[in-house]
């Protein structure tokens, strides 16, 4: 019937402000969305069945199938659906593959069960599934606040080849918990850096590399001294700057210059690293 892609993301910046009362973080986040991306494959059926390709994904834990719990619940549709999910995004990597799907999954089930919900409303409704999931009805380069809710889209950032390298550390359910509670009060900054990072790219400036921070580098480090281990081998491919998506594990690095793009990526295969090639791209609509 229809298709819609995921796209990965990577925080290019990421800063925390500070713990609110309900628990959560504010942030202050440059988020930017890769090519390198799910598919979902969406029909009608009379009943809801959701399945995936990848061996150990389970959609009754995926945010896939709580949007649609969602969506019947509030609107009270009684049609099923059927969905494929092609997982090509690592799963609990850094790089909300589970919140594109999700967020994926909202507008699909919105075309199938003509819902009209308009991207805002649709958006409203994935921030109580994920704070990462209004991030993906904008796309491209945006800023996000708050939890991670309030999006603003931001002029592209120049277009950039992303090497990414998994650290073979266990996919764990609640990493991102843990690092949010691994956070210590010198972790907090006050969200001038990303402010600064925005300026230069609304101004056209070169973005110098010291605003491409991520609060989560430390408390990684922690959780899994392993990474170090990793980040050093990306360094010895041929990479100049390594930093992390989100909340980890994933690290990338950024190029303008494909041929060295590819050579690291080559070099990391090379010595059966989990490894990807991907570029950054723009707003969808
Ligand atoms: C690390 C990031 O990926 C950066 O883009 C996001 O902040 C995490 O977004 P996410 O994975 O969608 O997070 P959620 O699924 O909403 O929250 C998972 C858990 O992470 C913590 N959490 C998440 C987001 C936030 N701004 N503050 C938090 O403290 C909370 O304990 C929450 O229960
Ligand atoms: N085995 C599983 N199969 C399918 N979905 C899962 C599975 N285990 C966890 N999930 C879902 O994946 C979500 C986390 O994965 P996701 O890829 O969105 O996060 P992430 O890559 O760590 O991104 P970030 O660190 O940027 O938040 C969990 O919140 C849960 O909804």
């Amino acid at each position: 019937m229809f298709k819609l892609l995921a796209p990965a993301k990577i925080n290019l910046a990421l800063e925390v402000l500070g713990k609110r009362p309900d628990g959560y973080h504010d942030i202050k986040s440059i988020v930017q969305t890769i090519d390198l991306a799910d598919v979902l494959d969406f029909d009608a059926s009379q009943n809801l069945v959701i399945s995936g390709d990848l061996p150990g994904w389970d959609s009754s834990k995926s945010l896939v199938s709580k949007a649609a719990v969602l969506l019947r619940e509030r609107f009270g549709c009684k049609e099923g659906a059927r969905v494929h999910v092609t997982k090509r995004i690592p799963l609990m990597s850094g790089l909300g593959g589970d919140s594109s799907d999700c967020a994926a999954a909202l507008k699909g089930f919105n075309r199938l069960w003509n819902l009209g919900l308009s991207d805002p409303e649709l958006m409203e409704i994935g921030a109580a599934l994920g704070s990462d999931v209004p991030f993906f009805f904008i796309g491209g380069t945006a800023v996000i606040e708050g939890r991670g809710e309030l999006v603003t889209p931001l002029k592209a950032f120049p277009s950039a080849w992303v090497v990414l390298l998994l650290p073979p550390v266990l996919p764990e359910n609640g990493k991102t918990v843990r690092l949010y509670h691994a956070l210590k009060p010198a972790d907090f900054t006050s969200g001038d850096k990303t402010e600064k990072f925005v300026h230069a790219l609304m101004e056209g400036w070169e973005i110098p590399p010291s605003l491409l921070s991520n609060a989560f580098e430390r408390p990684s480090a922690e959780l899994w001294p392993e990474i170090e281990e990793y980040r050093w081998r990306f360094l010895e491919a041929g990479a100049y700057r390594v930093r992390l998506s989100g909340a980890g594990p994933a690290l990338f690095s950024l190029h303008r210059d494909r041929s060295e793009a590819e050579r690291i990526f080559e070099n990391l295969r090379k010595n059966r690293l989990e490894c990807y090639l991907a570029h950054t791209t723009g707003h969808p609509g």
